[in-house]
């Protein structure tokens, strides 16, 4: 078993794309999770870039403790001596030098001659081992520089002292044969490369920088340096999750390579970065995008519900996915419909199953997705006979409350046409008036579940009330939307009682033991 260390740079490349700069505080809060997802190294920041990237630095080196903490730094001796005061608390800590050996950027760019480069390198190299012991040189744009300059820059970078020799590819121009060659290139040219670590770090502007670094992996690099959910210049860098759940899902084309990440970590921090860069991944992400575990078509879902690897390759819960998700529209089956009408307490015979599936099916044909309470509709609409019209109606309600109040609400509804009142205190508004309604129905179902969020991120935003209750060992779900979350809450309770009683008194029905009368 040989172990693929790796490199996270969320915090350094990751950032450098437009809309991704992250605080001092937001990077610190990162650096916490990716030291608990268990990354070998976090690339902090370029301490001489700013005197906030300084600052982060310098924070993250004080305050997490378990990864090698590192700085980038240009071959220059000035932002050498930065990263190295900024990394001064780390307990291990690495400096992280690189200089471009492509003609393309020595011309054109540093406007340096390859011999300049050459003994540049070898100088920032010596200069950053007075710092640190642990020295990570790049060769900026390895991909496209030349073989043998390539290979002599290498060999220097390691006898002036680098312990980690990174190829990044900068451009993503590598395809994964040639990449692969590339390594084993080195591997076998370079007198010296046993002493060192050798590194990738890939960029996915052909959408090929996973491919690269897994090809780079199965012949000798063992380091990656990656970005959690990709993000990096231009089109990113390479995926951790994606790398390391591809090591550990095809252990056995990888052969023995396995890395020290916690794995159920994953979603987790995907999500943390979602939220610090307010930039979500897209719903087919691998391994983190919200479909990554969702089904929708009914040939899948009969395959997932029969036995998970039919369609999983992994389990949601080996990266800490909530759970697979069911999701019904006009690709699902009868198998997925029944299966979703037993967990909503609907037991349906194979006849009714039939009927209720065609007016499924009409409805997703115009719908994204047929939700519960969807369902329920459905359902009552196609059976419910004994009472078409919905039971409960709020006529009026108020609602009194602040800082020195005890919230306090009054209710006026009708139930099947007869005019009830009460009064209650609550804790809180939103409890005082369902408690009211409670009273005035003498009713008192569990509250399974109860949300309430945001549809807009404005103080005036609608607000979506969604609760879930059991009457009577019947549940039902209710949902109520407003620009007052009180409104919302009271519609939302209100639709879910009259669906709990529409739906008891519907079984009951066909039990034929309808008791009159009765909420
Ligand atoms: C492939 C990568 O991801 S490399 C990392 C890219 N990340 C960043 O650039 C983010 C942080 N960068 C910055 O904040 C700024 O660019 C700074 C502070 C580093 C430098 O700013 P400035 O001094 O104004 O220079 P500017 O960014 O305009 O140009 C880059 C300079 O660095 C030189 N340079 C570029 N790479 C290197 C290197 N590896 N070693 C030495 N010099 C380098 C360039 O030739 C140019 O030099 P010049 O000013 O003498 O012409
Ligand atoms: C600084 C280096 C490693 C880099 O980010 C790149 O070449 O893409
Ligand atoms: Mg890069």
């Amino acid at each position: 078993m040989e172990k693929v260390y790796i490199f996270d740079t969320t915090l350094r490349d990751g950032e450098q794309a437009p809309g991704f700069s992250m605080t001092a505080d937001e990077k610190l809060q990162m650096a916490h999770q990716l030291a608990k997802l268990g990354v070998d190294v976090i690339e902090a920041g370029f301490a001489a870039a700013s005197k906030g990237d300084f600052e982060s630095v310098h924070l993250i080196a004080q305050q997490v403790e378990g990864p090698i903490i590192c700085s980038l730094a240009r071959a220059l001796e000035k932002d050498i001596e930065l990263a190295g005061e900024a990394l001064k608390p780390a307990r291990r800590k690495r400096i992280h030098t690189f200089i471009a050996t492509s003609e393309i950027h020595m011309k054109y760019k540093l406007r340096m001659s390859p011999e300049e480069v050459l003994e540049r390198a070898k100088k920032a190299v010596e200069f950053a081992r007075r710092f640190t012991d642990d020295v990570e040189f790049s060769c900026e744009d390895a991909t496209r520089s030349q073989r043998e300059f390539l290979y002599r820059v290498i060999e220097t970078a390691i006898k002036a002292g680098a312990t980690v020799i990174n190829i990044p590819d900068t451009v993503g121009y590598a395809v994964p044969e040639e990449f692969a060659r590339l390594i084993e290139d080195i591997r076998n040219n370079v007198p010296n490369i046993d002493r060192a670590i050798i590194s990738v770090h890939c960029h996915d502007d052909l959408g090929m920088a996973v491919a690269n670094s897994l090809m780079a992996v199965k012949h000798g690099a063992r380091q990656v340096e990656c970005t959690i959910n990709g993000i990096g210049e231009r089109a990113g860098n390479a995926a951790l999750e994606e790398i390391v759940m591809a090591l550990k899902v095809r252990k056995d084309f990888f052969g023995g390579l396995y890395t020290d990440i916690n794995t159920r970590e994953i979603y987790k921090t995907s999500r943390l970065l979602c939220r610090i860069t307010g930039s979500f991944v897209q719903p087919n992400k691998a391994i983190v995008g919200d479909n990554a575990f969702a089904h929708e078509s009914g040939i899948h879902q009969h395959g997932v519900l029969a036995h998970p690897l039919t369609y999983e390759i992994m389990n949601p819960e080996d990266v800490g996915f909530p759970s697979t998700r069911i999701i019904l529209g006009k690709h699902s089956g009868r198998h997925a419909l029944k299966r979703r009408l037993n967990e909503l307490g609907f037991k349906l015979s194979d006849e009714d199953l039939e009927r209720i599936f065609e007016k499924f099916k009409a409805l997703a044909d115009k719908k994204k997705e047929v939700y519960d309470e969807d369902l329920e509709a459905l359902i009552y609409e196609e059976f419910m006979k004994v009472e078409e019209e919905e039971p409960i109606k709020v006529k009026h309600y108020q609602v009194q409350t602040g800082d020195n109040l005890l919230p306090t609400a009054t209710v006026v509804l009708s139930f099947r046409g007869e005019e009830r009142t009460a009064t209650s205190t609550g804790n809180g508004p939103v409890d005082a008036v369902i408690k009211a309604i409670q009273k005035a129905l003498k009713v008192e179902p569990r509250l399974i579940d109860f949300s309430i969020k945001a549809l807009t991120p404005n103080t005036d935003a609608q607000a979506e009330a969604r609760l879930v209750i059991e009457l009577d060992n019947v549940k039902a779900s209710g949902r109520g939307v407003d620009t007052d979350i009180i409104k919302a809450s009271v519609s939302g309770f209100v639709d879910a009682l009259n669906r709990a009683i529409m739906r008891r008194n519907y079984i009951l029905s066909k039990e034929s033991i309808r008791e009159e009368g009765t909420v």
